[in-house]
């Protein structure tokens, strides 16, 4: 079992934006799915846990190593699946895994050949090795990505909005995929698609403006709303009276109408009650509704 401890980080950038502020959190094997709008600070955290930037304060463990003192001890054993990897070499599949292997440090030919071949059967790329990777569809490139990630055979991985650009399809490959690997290592999935995080992660995190609001098993975290979600149709000039009154969620035009759902440990007047899901769990934290 690998366990990821993060203590107590904060990360304040020159500009003086505080990026993270006070994240504690424990990372075991399976997929962790962490989840926050854009500017949240998931990338700062991200780069902070693979040792490419160093905290102001706290500390973070991984297998009881501190990766803030020790950077090169969990850049031997990370995969890193970035959100875009801009520019592809000229150069075939088979060949850029080649080189890159090199870099991760795996020295021995046979080695390097064998987990080559193992990875491009894995990710459902055998058949293409020898086309260059530029050629390849979104979803071609995503499993690209995941078999460069997967070289050296990494106890933990992250991914950056991995599914982003992928049409629903390679999506569901895509995801079938992380979830086989998450078996034995630490799969961390950044993201804001609620749905992914559900349908994929054991655990997930919620941070907004650099701070933890949330963290859990997905599943458990919709329970708990159970009875406390409620929605209405309403007419839209009424909104803002609604919003002065009641703590609302969310806001959704079904077939023209709008729809509002708000958080409520009794039935509000007029409201029906709603089966919760992770994305009332996902705003309800962001907007701090209790
Ligand atoms: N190198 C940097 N120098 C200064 N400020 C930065 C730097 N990187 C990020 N920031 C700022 O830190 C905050 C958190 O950014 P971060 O990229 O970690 O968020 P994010 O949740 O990954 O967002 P996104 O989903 O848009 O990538 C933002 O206000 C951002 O502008």
């Amino acid at each position: 079992m690998n366990t990821l401890s993060i203590n107590q980080l904060s990360l304040v950038y020159k500009n003086d934006i505080r990026a993270l502020d006070n994240i504690s959190l424990r990372i075991d094997n399976g997929m962790f799915g962490l989840l926050g709008p854009n500017g949240a600070g998931k990338s700062s955290l991200m780069k902070t846990i693979a040792g490419l930037q160093k905290p102001t304060k706290g500390d973070i463990t991984f297998n009881d190593t501190s990766v803030v003192k020790h950077p090169a001890f969990i850049k031997k054993q990370l995969g890193f699946l970035p959100q875009d990897f801009g520019v592809y070499p000229k150069i075939s599949a088979y060949d850029l895994l080649q080189h890159l292997a090199v870099l991760k440090g795996i020295i021995h030919p046979d080695e390097r050949k064998r987990q080559i071949l193992a990875l491009l059967e894995k990710v459902n790329l055998a058949a293409f090795k020898d086309k260059e990777v530029h050629t390849f569809s979104g979803g071609m490139k995503q499993r690209f990505g995941v078999a460069q990630a997967l070289l050296g055979k990494p106890a933990v991985i992250i991914v950056d909005e991995p599914t982003a650009g992928l049409d629903p399809e390679e999506r569901n490959r895509f995801n079938t995929l992380l979830s086989e690997i998450s078996e034995d290592v630490i799969v961390i999935l950044s993201t804001h698609l609620v749905e992914d995080v559900r349908n994929l992660c054991s655990q997930m995190a919620v941070i907004n403006k650099g701070k933890l609001v949330a963290t859990g098993k997905p599943s458990e975290m919709v329970v708990a709303l159970n009875g406390k979600i409620w929605s209405k149709q309403i007419d839209k000039k009424s909104l803002p009276e609604y919003e002065g009154t009641y703590p609302v969620i969310c806001k959704q035009l079904i077939e023209k109408s709008l729809h509002i759902t708000v958080f409520g440990t009794e039935p509000p007047e007029g409201f029906l009650p709603v089966i919760p899901t992770l994305e009332h769990v996902y705003f309800q934290k962001l907007k701090n509704i209790e």
